[in-house]
């Protein structure tokens, strides 16, 4: 299984409520996939300070305020650390790139799970709930969520095999499915010098859209190209600093349902995560059509 929610809202006055309403769907999710769970914020102004770029990070060794101080230090500019664990969030005036290279070199035992202007990544093992309340995600605010459930098939139960996927700046992906062909893929990257992280299949996915990203492709036509190159079973939610999408495969056997309102565009894996969305009475409810891309943009 696997379980999938996103908010993308339209409306700026539900902004403060964007943690409260992705958390009820992730809730309804949980029994989808037990093991783990992350989640994505993006727009959150404790998290991403507007003006500074944020780093999310796994099993960083050193606390929170001990690596800002390190960091404040040798990028001269004022780094603000957060702990949440297992995750750890830096934000400083200091491009996201250069932030995130920085953590890199000073505490190279932690990976970096996530990095951009606007976005903020949380993931852990345990009860997906639990760690939502952990994390605080209740009282976070924003424009844009993702939050998944996973019950793994290809990669271990570890905090860093579970989703969303954040491989390129402010991009988020998370997959329920098994791609089959994603060893080669893998192969096919790494020859093109992209260095991966886990040994989850979805992190093939994610890196291969992030590649076309990088390279000037639009998020549409990586998610058709992605469609021809990779095989198996996949719903995927994929997610940049403006836009929204989701894409299935050709037989799409994995679940997905999408709702549309004036205020809001949501998706998840199944219709009851979005019953208790305000104003869901009068959305447009529909079932993704299989290798179709649809994409909505702020
Ligand atoms: N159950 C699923 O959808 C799993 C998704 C993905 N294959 C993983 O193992 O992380």
């Amino acid at each position: 299984m696997c379980g999938i929610v996103g908010l993308h809202l339209r409306e700026p006055s539900l902004y403060p409520q964007l943690g409260a309403l992705l958390t009820d769907m992730l809730g309804q999710m949980c029994d989808r996939g037990p093991d783990s769970a992350g989640m994505a914020i993006y727009g959150d102004k404790a998290w991403s300070p507007v003006g500074e770029s944020t780093v999310s990070l796994l099993d960083c060794p050193v606390p929170a305020a001990e690596l800002a101080a390190t960091l404040s230090a040798s990028l001269d500019t004022t780094v603000t650390g957060i702990d949440l664990h297992p995750t750890t969030i830096l934000h400083g005036v200091v491009g996201a790139e250069d932030l995130a290279a920085a953590v890199r070199s000073v505490v190279p035992s932690a990976r970096v799970i996530g990095f951009g202007d606007d976005l903020t990544v949380l993931k852990g093992v345990g009860n997906p709930i639990d760690l939502a309340n952990r994390f605080g995600l209740p009282s976070a605010s924003g424009w844009q969520g993702v939050a998944h459930t996973r019950m793994a098939t290809e990669s271990a139960v570890t905090a860093e095999g579970s989703h969303p996927f954040s491989v390129g700046p402010d991009q988020c992906l998370v997959h329920n499915g098994s791609f089959s062909n994603h060893m080669s893929i893998k192969h096919q990257l790494e020859r093109d010098g992209v260095v991966f992280d886990s040994a989850n299949d979805t992190e093939v996915g994610a890196r291969f859209v992030a590649k076309q990203l990088a390279e000037g492709v639009d998020l549409e036509k990586a998610l058709l190209m992605l469609n021809e190159t990779f095989d198996g079973f996949y719903t995927l939610l994929v997610s940049t600093a403006d836009s929204f999408a989701v894409v299935r495969d050709a037989i799409s056997c994995k679940p997905a349902v999408i709702a549309e309102t004036d205020q809001w565009v949501a998706m998840a894996s199944e219709y009851r995560a979005l019953a208790n969305l305000p104003g869901v009475d009068n959305a447009r409810i529909f079932e993704p059509e299989p290798e179709e891309v649809y994409v909505w943009h702020r």
